[in-house]
């Protein structure tokens, strides 16, 4: 395995007496694109300007190559890191040309002309080169901002929101090539985001945070499919919990029937657990005894999420393909899918028959 680019061991921040960041460990490998992800406010911003040194660290390191760049009583100065970064706001210099923002920061290069001319190719900006920032649209002007971080090569990027002020298409686009550009040159970087599906879409390992503390660092993958504690679980993808009990370390009765789930649970068997449900884990089935009526449904294109209320009151949610067209007061039958059983140990004095929804763990997570 690839020694980390990036470390952060028990990094702590705080401004005045208030402790924003509080004991984030991350390592992030060479050529990886990691990711803070997390409600606003948790602190992923701090973190970002203490990478990149605009704030002090009151305790733990940030090391790149495994040298110290912070600790409570060290600041290497930004630009002396070797990190570049792209800010929200594109930051670009708007009495220079496109050519002279790339520039800037390699202006004693020899090589500095062919550079600029490659890093404008690369992010598709070659015939834009003697243009100014105001002449641009802000998709290139975010290319521009990327292009200028990337000329001084350095070892790490950090990006700070960087596709916010761009909307639907274009977002998803830019975000799809800058993942592309990156990986084309083996940048390693960090890329800060409240948006999930933005985090999923360029990021080999994300972090989620919630008030500072990181909740888990891993892939989109995992996080999705296995999250580490009920606030990953409710803040990445849609979803919800049942109340159930665990039979085995791998099977749990609920009022759906019983679930078989790929892994084992150390928990005592026997005991309450709230189980993760996500909407794609009910599919439909005309010979299930399993019956639940369509209370209201938004139509997604492909798709058409449902919300549905068993005979018992409990109320669900469950993504069809577009085909199943169900109207409102039919009675359905339900089947559950999931391979990826996901449970915790059951939380506050949950109605058996009621289902605990996703926006009562955010607020129990918050309040505690
Ligand atoms: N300069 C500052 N002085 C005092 N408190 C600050 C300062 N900057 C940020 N904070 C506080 O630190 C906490 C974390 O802020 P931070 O900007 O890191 O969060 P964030 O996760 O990036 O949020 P967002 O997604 O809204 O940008 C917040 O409570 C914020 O009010």
């Amino acid at each position: 395995m690839s020694s980390p680019v990036l470390e952060l061991n028990n990094l702590k921040c705080s401004y005045g007496q208030q402790l924003i960041v509080n004991d984030l460990n991350i390592r992030l490998r060479e050529g990886d694109i990691g990711c803070l992800l997390g409600p606003s406010g948790c602190g992923k911003t701090t973190t970002l300007r203490a990478i990149a040194g605009f704030e002090p660290i009151t305790g733990g390191e940030i090391l790149l190559d495994g040298k110290a760049l912070s600790t409570p009583t060290l600041r290497i100065a930004p630009e002396q890191r070797q990190i570049g970064m792209v800010f929200q706001d594109y930051a670009l210099f708007p009495h220079l040309t496109v050519a002279e923002n790339v520039g800037f920061g390699i202006h004693k290069s020899p090589e500095r002309k062919r550079l600029v001319e490659e890093l404008l190719a690369l992010v598709k900006l070659d015939k834009l080169g003697s243009r100014y920032p105001h002449e641009l649209s802000g998709g290139q002007q975010q290319r521009v901002a990327l292009a200028r971080a990337m000329a001084p090569n350095p070892r790490l990027l950090l990006l700070d929101e960087p596709f916010s002020n761009l909307d639907g298409e274009l977002r998803r686009r830019l975000s799809a090539e800058v993942r592309d550009i990156l990986k084309s040159r083996g940048i390693s970087a960090m890329l800060v985001t409240h948006d999930q599906a933005e985090a999923f879409a360029v990021c080999d390992h994300v972090g989620v945070l919630k008030d500072g503390q990181l909740q888990q660092w891993d892939t989109p993958y995992n996080l999705y499919h296995e999250p580490a504690t009920p606030f990953v679980a409710s803040f990445i993808g849609q979803g919800y919990f049942i109340r159930g009990q665990l039979l085995s370390s791998d099977t749990v009765q609920t009022e759906l029937g019983v679930i078989h789930g790929n892994r084992a649970y150390q928990l005592p068997v026997g005991g309450a657990v709230d189980v993760l449900l996500r909407p794609d884990d009910l599919v439909g089935d005309a010979h299930s005894e399993l019956r639940a009526r369509v209370i209201d449904r938004t139509f997604q294109g492909a798709t058409i999420l449902y919300r549905m209320q068993l005979q018992t009151g409990t109320q669900l949610e469950a993504l069809f393909p577009s085909h199943a067209d169900h109207q409102p007061g039919d009675e359905v039958g339900l089947r559950v899918a999931a391979e990826h059983l996901v449970v915790f140990p059951a939380q506050g004095s949950v109605n058996l028959h009621a289902q605990l929804p996703l926006e009562q763990v955010l607020d129990t997570g918050r309040s505690a």
